[in-house]
């Protein structure tokens, strides 16, 4: 019997709508519990305790089978998001599992944990946090982590806020110059049901960090992106 894995939400397909797959068909696993407590996080019911009662302990066949079950044959793509799914050792059984049936794996972390499964991901996000997030980077451990992925298909993406976040996110970009390099435009308002007012709020975002981009020579090898799901779906939750 497999170990359990805390699973909040299993749903999809839909597109991956952030970083370096953009638009990819996906299914997504959301896992519960994060070391971190981003100020902006859009997924803060994974830590703050409000979902608590709808954490599911899962084996990897479990997940497997509830994948199926929604998505159909209409997938060959899982993203494992959370919360960060890297505290959890038994993720590698999920991969696995999931490799075994032909289905590539995507995951999204903020690169404050190692695990060894970490090199087995098919398509990794690691999203290290800028100064809006009220967070701090270990850049030792981020640094390790990004040295032992380096033969796999891995991408940095910094979500910006401001112009802190901006000078952070080229030093990220800086440090690392081999790695493919995003920047995601922040939302800072992630209740809000009004989409009309929030989707020319973040257009108007986009509009801003590519200028920044744009006249910056030290961000010549740089992809700007928004969230392309909050644009078409808001602040939708499960999409
Ligand atoms: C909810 S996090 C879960 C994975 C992992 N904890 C992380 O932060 O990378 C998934 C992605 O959403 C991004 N994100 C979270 N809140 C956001 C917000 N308010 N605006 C834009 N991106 C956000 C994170 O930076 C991360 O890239
Ligand atoms: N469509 C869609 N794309 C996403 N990319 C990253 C997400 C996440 O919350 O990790 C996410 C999400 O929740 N939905
Ligand atoms: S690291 Fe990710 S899940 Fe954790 S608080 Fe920050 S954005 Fe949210
Ligand atoms: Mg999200």
């Amino acid at each position: 019997m497999s170990s359990l894995i805390p699973v909040l939400e299993i749903f999809g397909p839909t597109i991956q709508g952030e970083g370096m797959v953009i638009g990819q068909k996906t299914m997504f696993v959301r896992t519960a519990g994060c070391d971190y407590r981003c100020s902006w996080c859009d997924s803060a019911f994974t830590w703050d305790g409000s979902a608590k009662d709808d954490i599911v302990m899962m084996s990897p066949e479990e997940i497997y089978e509830q994948l199926v079950e929604i998505g159909g044959k209409a997938f060959n793509h899982v993203t494992i998001s959370g919360g960060n799914p890297a505290l959890l050792k038994n993720i590698g059984e999920l991969v696995q599992l999931l490799h075994e049936n032909d289905i590539k794996v995507a995951l999204e972390t903020q690169g404050s944990k190692w695990q060894d499964w970490l090199t087995e991901i098919d398509d990794l996000t690691i999203s290290p946090k800028p100064p809006s997030s009220e967070m701090d980077t270990n850049f030792s451990i981020l640094g390790d982590l990004l040295e032992r992925v380096k033969n796999s298909s891995v991408s940095l993406k910094v979500v910006v806020f401001d112009e802190d976040d901006l000078t952070y996110a080229k030093k990220i970009h800086k440090l690392y110059p081999d790695v493919a390099f995003y920047v995601q435009v922040g939302n800072d308002d992630t209740t809000t049901e009004d989409d009309q007012m929030l989707i020319s709020k973040l257009l108007a975002k986009y509009e801003w960090l590519i200028d920044q981009v744009m006249n910056d020579d030290e961000m010549n090898n740089v992809r700007v992106l928004p969230q392309l799901h909050t644009l078409v779906w808001g602040n939708k939750r499960g999409v």
